[in-house]
């Protein structure tokens, strides 16, 4: 397993760094070129670029393997932010996605617009592909593959895929999908790395995602860069099924932190405490995450804004109950966990934020 982690800005981008930035993303404009980053603001368009390339943690990839054309398919809640951060570090991105309408603010950041996966992966270098769950992961992909339409009636990534591109799937799915992705990929003489995120909506603007990646190495190394453009560390883990595994584990420990907090909010108040001190007391302890603090607040005012969809975290707790199966490993928690967020999707949640899973205990309590 190799980590990277992005390095702390640096004061100053060398001549060598920026001639570095602008042939790997070549539509920096020239009056950037070759300044010292102390000139731009505290949060500069190109910042994230220059943190790409601020580490010099792994091997840079040859220039004449630098990927030119960057392909994202899954403009939703993290593919937009994502995407935005590539844009505006000046690469040359080219996106899809199913309602082509939320395509409309990254095409006018720049960003051009195919009306199929399969043109996005046959017009870039690299594809990035952010969606929902392994039905949607696998359906852009393997539909295409045995030349069947899509539901959009378009042809998907596969068969835009040939020898010397790369195909990145940063979706969570399980490891069998990622797996058969990988197979159909590679069947093209294609690269493949999955690259599950760990992270929500704010990381994902703010360029701080942790990438967990496997797959292949060579493509590990080619968009490193541009992983360190959307997030803050990346992990090597191996074998593909590595990372979508690690993100499953680390997704059913969220989703079970979230049940049991919700479950102490609840307590705290019938029993006459204030669950605002409750936020305020776990913050200050060992037990203390930034997921608390982050939602306690919305969660006492019964307020669920949509950062992570309730209908993934519990996609992800019945992910990680098949993978603890497929290893004989008991998860009574994570299987109780999954209940109450079936019950909280069939209160009609599961498009609210994952801690809206707290209105299913108060159903039960009202019970
Ligand atoms: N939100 C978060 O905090 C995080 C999410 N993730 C994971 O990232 C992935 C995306 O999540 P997020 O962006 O939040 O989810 P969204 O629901 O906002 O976006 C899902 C994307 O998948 C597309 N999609 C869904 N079904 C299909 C289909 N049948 N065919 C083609 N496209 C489809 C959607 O297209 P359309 O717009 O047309 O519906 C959309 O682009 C999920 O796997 C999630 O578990 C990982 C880390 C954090
Ligand atoms: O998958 C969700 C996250 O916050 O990470």
């Amino acid at each position: 397993m190799s980590i990277f982690l992005k390095t702390s800005y640096c004061r100053h981008l060398s001549s060598t760094a920026m001639a570095m930035c602008s042939s790997f993303c070549p539509q920096i404009p020239n009056h950037f070129r070759g300044k010292p980053i102390s000139l731009f603001s505290s949060r500069p368009p190109f910042s994230v670029s220059f943190k790409a390339l601020s580490s010099r943690a792994y091997d840079d990839p040859p220039k004449d393997k630098l990927p030119a054309n960057i392909g994202f398919l899954g403009i939703g809640i993290m593919g937009s932010p994502m995407t935005q951060n590539l844009i505006k570090a000046g690469c040359d991105v080219t996106v899809w996605n199913r309602t082509k309408s939320k395509c409309d603010p990254l095409i006018s950041l720049g960003a051009k617009y195919k009306s199929s996966p399969e043109e996005v992966a046959a017009s870039c270098d690299v594809t990035f592909a952010m969606l929902s769950d392994p039905e949607s992961a696998k359906r852009q992909l393997i539909d295409a593959f045995y030349q069947v339409d899509v539901a959009c009636g378009k042809h998907g990534a596969a068969s835009g895929m040939s020898s010397g591109k790369g195909y990145v799937d940063v979706s969570t799915v399980d490891g069998a999908t990622s797996k058969l992705i990988s197979q159909h990929i590679k069947s093209t003489g294609a690269l493949f790395l999955e690259a599950p995120v760990s992270g929500s909506k704010k990381p994902a603007e703010e360029g701080q995602l942790i990438f967990l990646t496997a797959g292949d190495k060579s493509l590990y190394e080619t968009v490193g860069p541009f992983l360190d453009i959307m997030g803050k560390s990346r992990f090597y883990l191996g074998d593909v099924g590595n990372g979508a595994a690690m993100k499953l584990v680390v997704n059913m420990v969220m989703g079970s932190m979230m049940a049991s907090f919700a479950e102490g909010l609840l307590l705290s108040e019938k029993a006459g405490l204030d669950p605002s001190v409750l936020v305020e007391v776990i913050s200050q302890g060992a037990i203390s995450a930034p997921m608390y603090s982050m939602k306690g607040p919305s969660m006492i005012k019964s307020l669920y804004p949509t950062a992570f969809p309730l209908k993934h975290q519990q996609k992800d707790l019945r992910l990680a109950l098949g993978l603890a199966e497929s290893v004989n490993q008991p998860t009574p928690i994570a299987a109780a966990t999954n209940e109450l967020y079936k019950v909280a999707k069939s209160y009609g949640l599961s498009d609210r934020d994952f801690s809206a899973v707290i209105e299913a205990l108060k159903g039960k309590l009202q019970q």
